[in-house]
């Protein structure tokens, strides 16, 4: 018989933020081997003990590539070592059968995805883990023939969404979880992407991350609002069996709660609903701890509460072999979050599951499909001959369902890999041709955010040819019945316009509002699709509709019909969303958003210029146009019209000085912003600059007290002069002199 094992469970701690070193945090974790110790202010500690405990705090250089690696004689825990410990565990047991599932859990910010995906040369478990699958089997000479099938989805809001697929063509309520007694727990109708190579797989995840990105815009989410899961189904097949093992890495979203980060409405609800699928998961976790300590006691586990809990029903509680890695934040702020971390932790450590080899599966499937085929065949035959009660009848359309899903299991189980392949490829070139598939080097737009950690998350691509942008009603979270009957009518109207490509929420924003046309000369040209379009539409601030009025020649940009050329870091405004225009040819988004060059803060102060300006204008226009049009100035309603607009012209003059001294005001906030951050990314300059403050007061220090010291002088010298016999008043030489 199998023997229970437990679920593995390892923390990692990171190093300080530049916010947190800013804030002068302080360290509240140590580690000790297994150990780990967390102290609160009072400097009072809780001590845990885990299958491994990774410090990454510090102790670490750059090898001159970016990678950071342990310092000689520091005890720094690298990416290379989280894989050989965790990653490489996984894949032991996949090759060996096993399902297998590891999950990264913690707050925002404290590392998940650092450990999960990795950063630019610092790559995480799943690259590596990608990278090491295809490894293996190229060196493997046993005569085995293996199969690599992915899907990649995303649990947000309660809704499993597909990310293997275009945001546009999922279905609006996501994908369904379904339970049978014969393919057990799987996600009806989920894409999986048959991969023979590193970079078929490595491709894949980026375009599952492009979709996620960009279906997070719709939902004003982020990624660490979302939880997401890469499914690699790893199938060996020998020349007597065939072994299927179900890979699920899992990154969970930010565990924080709710009333900390402070979320309202919209990103409360979904703060909510993450939490439930995370507070679900703790009472699972809580259960499933429980029954393993008292294995008799009848313990009801509420996988069903969630989907995540529901999907990852067999990893927490089943046949897989389960690593759970906890990222810590170092920071005493985060105290209470990293504190509850950790006692989840302590908890998952106490499952235990009883993993099986997965062997010989598909056949034995497909023998228990067949028979169900059978007994369905037996029902409908029974259901005819009149001998059947309302059970039965009942039982007959969950059986016609589940034999539906059946059958197309069964008619892909009995495609070779190679049609599959073969498929995919079909289905990829189609793709290509509709320009759905998307490729990262074509030219894009960035979102751009008053946050910075929210900044540069979303992207949006130009592939060539005509690209709509507009705001698709349907995907508003707003339910049907709340919209009006005049909505309800002009969309009924707006009904045989086409679906724009890229969908934009939010006010001034039209059903087809702008287009972007990536030519066959490489320029992207931007157009407004009507007049409310183009005066909700701004380039560096300024409106099409006033782009369009000015003469060619003093047009910022170049002017091709009614349309702009863009060029690489133009800002960009779409109603009320901000972004920045990207060639990859020029440089990465990444590094464009890093520089500075185009930030929230000056796409909002040049888009307030312009308006200030257009509002000018347009106060100048009314009040002399009406001299023209009118007979004289003595005609008395031409005067008082005179005084009226003079009026308006005061009043528009006032709010324009108070909107130019906010403005200054945030001009100079900036300012010195910049000039914190070139003095830090400069400190040689910031020591010259100290040491210039420091000389400037020890001299003016130096010159008061010499003031000072000259006033005594004058004021003794004063007082012995009044003090002397007035007759032999020496010709004294002054002390002052
Ligand atoms: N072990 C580490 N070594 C160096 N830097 C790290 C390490 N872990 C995390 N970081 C850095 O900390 C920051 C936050 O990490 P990360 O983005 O992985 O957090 P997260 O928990 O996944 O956040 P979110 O929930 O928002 O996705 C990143 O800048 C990352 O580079």
């Amino acid at each position: 018989m199998t023997e229970a094992e437990a679920v593995v469970v390892g923390v990692r701690v990171r190093p300080f933020q530049e916010r947190e070193i800013q804030n002068n945090s302080m360290l509240c974790i140590s580690m000790s081997q297994k150990s780990t110790s967390i102290f609160d202010s009072a400097g009072k500690d809780t001590m845990f003990t885990f299958d491994e405990s990774f410090w990454s705090h510090d102790g670490y250089e750059d090898d001159g590539t970016g990678y950071l690696r342990p310092k000689r004689g520091s005890n720094y825990v690298d990416q290379k070592y989280v894989f050989n410990t965790f990653g490489k565990r996984v894949l032991d047991n996949a090759w060996n059968g096993y399902h297998c599932c590891l999950f990264a859990y913690g707050q925002t910010g404290s590392g998940k995805s650092y450990s999960m995906v990795g950063y630019g040369n610092n790559k995480g478990i799943v690259p590596i883990s990608c990278e090491e699958i295809f490894r293996r089997i190229a060196n493997d000479d046993s005569g085995n023939s293996y199969e690599v099938l992915v899907s990649a989805i995303e649990i947000y809001n309660e809704a499993v969404q597909d990310l293997l697929i275009p945001v546009e063509q999922r279905p609006r309520k996501g994908f369904e979880i379904r339970e049978s007694k014969i393919l057990g727990v799987y996600i009806d109708g989920i894409t999986k992407r048959p991969v023979e190579s590193y970079k078929a797989i490595h491709d894949t995840i980026e375009e599952a991350t492009t979709h996620r990105t960009v279906g997070s815009t719709l939902m004003n989410a982020t990624s660490s609002r979302a939880h997401t899961v890469l499914i690699i189904e790893f199938k060996t097949v020998t020349s007597c069996s065939t072994r299927v093992s179900m890979i699920n890495l899992v990154d969970l979203a930010g565990s924080e709660k709710v009333k900390q980060t402070g979320a309202e409405g919209e990103r409360m609800k979904e703060g909510a609903m993450i939490n439930k699928s995370l507070s679900t998961l703790g009472n699972c976790i809580e259960k499933l701890a429980e029954k393993s300590t008292n294995p008799k006691k009848a313990v009801l586990v509420p996988y069903r509460e969630s989907k995540l809990t529901r999907l990852l029903q067999n990893a927490l509680g089943g046949s897989s072999k389960t690593i759970m890695i906890c990222a810590l934040s170092p920071a005493s702020s985060n105290y209470e979050e990293t504190l509850s971390t950790l006692r989840y932790a302590d908890r998952a450590k106490k499952i235990k599951n009883k993993a099986v080899v997965n062997e010989n599966p598909q056949e034995k499937l497909m023998r228990e499909l067949l028979d169900e085929n059978q007994k369905l065949k037996e029902m409908i035959q029974s259901l005819g001959a009149g001998r059947v009660d309302a059970r039965t009848f009942e039982d007959l359309g969950r059986k016609q369902r589940e034999i539906a899903e059946a059958e197309a299991a069964l008619k892909d189980m009995q495609k070779t890999f190679q049609e599959k392949l073969e498929e995919d490829r079909q289905r990829q070139g189609e793709l290509r041709r509709r320009g759905t598939v998307v490729n990262p080097m074509v030219p894009m737009i960035v979102n751009l955010n008053q946050d910075p950690q929210l900044q540069g998350r979303v992207k949006h691509y130009f592939p060539a040819g005509k690209t709509l942008i507009g705001c698709n009603k349907q995907d508003e979270s707003e339910s049907e019945s709340e919209a009006s009957d005049l909505d309800r009518d002009s969309d009924e109207e707006s009904d045989d316009l086409p679906v724009p490509d890229i969908n934009m929420l939010g006010r001034g924003m039209q059903r087809l509002h702008a287009s972007v046309e990536n030519a066959s000369d490489g320029r992207c040209i931007l157009r407004a699709l009507n007049g409310e379009a183009a005066q909700a539409t701004c380039l560096n601030g300024m409106t099409l509709d006033r782009m369009l009025e000015m003469d060619a020649k003093k047009c910022p940009r170049t002017r091709v019909d009614d349309g702009f050329v863009l060029v690489h870091a133009d800002r960009l405004i779409f109603g009320p969303c901000y972004f920045v225009f990207v060639q990859p040819n020029i440089c990465s988004a990444e590094v464009l958003i890093a520089s500075g060059e185009a930030d929230f803060t000056t796409a909002q102060m040049e888009e307030m210029r312009e308006k200030r300006s257009a509002t000018e204008k347009r106060i100048r226009q009314s009040l002399y146009s009406p001299c023209m049009v009118l007979p004289g100035l003595e005609d008395a309603q031409h005067f008082e019209q005179m005084q009226e607009m003079q009026k308006e012209l005061e009043q528009v003059k006032r709010t324009l000085q108070l909107k130019e001294q906010v403005l200054r005001a945030k001009e100079d906030e900036v300012e010195e912003l910049r000039r914190e951050l070139a003095l830090l990314r400069n400190p040689g300059e910031r020591l010259d600059e100290m040491l210039y403050a420091g000389h400037s007061k020890v001299s003016l220090a130096i010159d008061n007290t010499f003031e000072e010291a000259l006033a005594q002088l004058s004021a003794v010298e004063a007082m012995l002069t009044s003090c002397a016999p007035r007759g032999d008043s020496p010709k004294k030489k002054s002390l002052t002199s």
